[in-house]
């Protein structure tokens, strides 16, 4: 397959990012964060999480997040749900996008959302439903799919079976994300071609954690496979909070530097990017997780 000749970025920062942090940046920076984001050129970016704030307390602010920032055209602002109460509030704060997510493991899957793969899957059937009356765009997630903190090595099998699913429920765009970042490329590339032989590529997304430092090698193999749409986090944070040893996304920064290296186009502005995760590490206390943002101030 050809690269693709341009890439969509799904912007996971303000969630995926922010979700595991000890420190509380606060609802008005969290704003502000996504109004900087919405500047750069990104056209999708992931706001928020309507899950229950006794299981994730850093997203309890979701609704004021969401009501509070300033939407620029063109640009789509999906939040997670778990479950129809979640639909609802994230429906009463104004989403237009939300996403559901489940896994290829059994065993993460209860740790995350209390229930089994097939229960989370029932659980989506009404927000699917309501979703479709109400024009709401809904994206699925699979975790684990290069391997599980707590079952190990995660069937390809079940990988595909999952996302079969969330595809044939209606989602129209399915992030494999690779939880805990032990894929290495030509596993990566293996899952997503085996994914790719049930559900479209052009309905398929790619979602690496960093932790062994392959997250971008890991995207080039899938981007060789044809896949042109790759979620990352500003700055390099985040990690889920249910999923033991899971370290930070790849960095939105790291992974425009390389597209745009390969001739790929992005629609993003790296030096405002690379200011905005400078800008977020500071709110957090540290240096930017991100290589290229640290270059680019030099
Ligand atoms: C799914 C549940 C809710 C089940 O949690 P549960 O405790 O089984 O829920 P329940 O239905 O039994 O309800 C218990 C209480 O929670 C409330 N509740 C129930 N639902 C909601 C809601 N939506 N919003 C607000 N409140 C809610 C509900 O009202 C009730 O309140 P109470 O009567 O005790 O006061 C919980 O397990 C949960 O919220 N889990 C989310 C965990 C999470 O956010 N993980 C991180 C995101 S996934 C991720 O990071 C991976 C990803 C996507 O990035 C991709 C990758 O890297 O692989």
């Amino acid at each position: 397959m050809p690269m693709p000749s341009c890439v969509r970025i799904v912007e996971v920062g303000p969630r995926d990012g922010l979700q595991n942090e000890k420190t509380d940046i606060g609802t008005a920076h969290k704003i502000a964060l996504i109004d900087r984001l919405s500047q750069t050129g990104l056209r999708s970016i992931e706001a928020t999480a309507f899950v229950s704030p006794k299981w994730v307390p850093q997203m309890a602010d979701a609704a004021e997040v969401l009501a509070g920032i300033t939407r620029a055209p063109g640009v789509s602002y999906p939040v997670l749900v778990p479950n129809l109460q979640g639909y609802e509030r994230a429906r009463a704060a104004g989403a237009q996008e939300v996403a559901v997510f489940t896994a290829a493991s059994e065993a993460f899957n209860r740790r995350n959302t209390n229930a089994g793969i097939e229960e989370s899957l029932q659980r989506f059937q009404p927000v699917l439903e309501r979703a479709r009356t109400d024009g709401v765009r809904v994206r699925g997630y699979v975790s684990t799919v290069l391997g599980c903190p707590y079952q190990g090595e995660v069937p390809l099998a079940d990988v595909v079976r999952v996302a079969r699913s969330l595809h044939a429920m209606g989602c129209y765009e399915i992030s494999l994300g690779d939880t805990i970042g032990v894929g290495t490329p030509a596993k990566a590339r293996a899952m997503l071609r085996a994914v790719a032989a049930e559900v479209p590529m052009a309905a398929l997304a790619i979602h690496f954690h960093d932790t062994y430092g392959q997250a971008l090698a890991n995207v080039l193999a899938c981007l060789e496979e044809g896949v042109a749409v790759v979620d990352s986090a500003v700055a390099g944070a985040g990690g889920c909070p249910y999923a033991k040893g899971a370290s930070g996304n790849l960095a939105s920064e790291d992974l425009v530097y390389m597209l745009h290296g390969l001739g790929i186009e992005t629609g993003v502005d790296l030096p405002q990017l690379a200011a905005t995760g400078r800008w977020l590490a500071g709110l957090l206390g540290r240096e930017t997780g991100s290589k290229a943002g640290r270059a680019l101030s030099a």
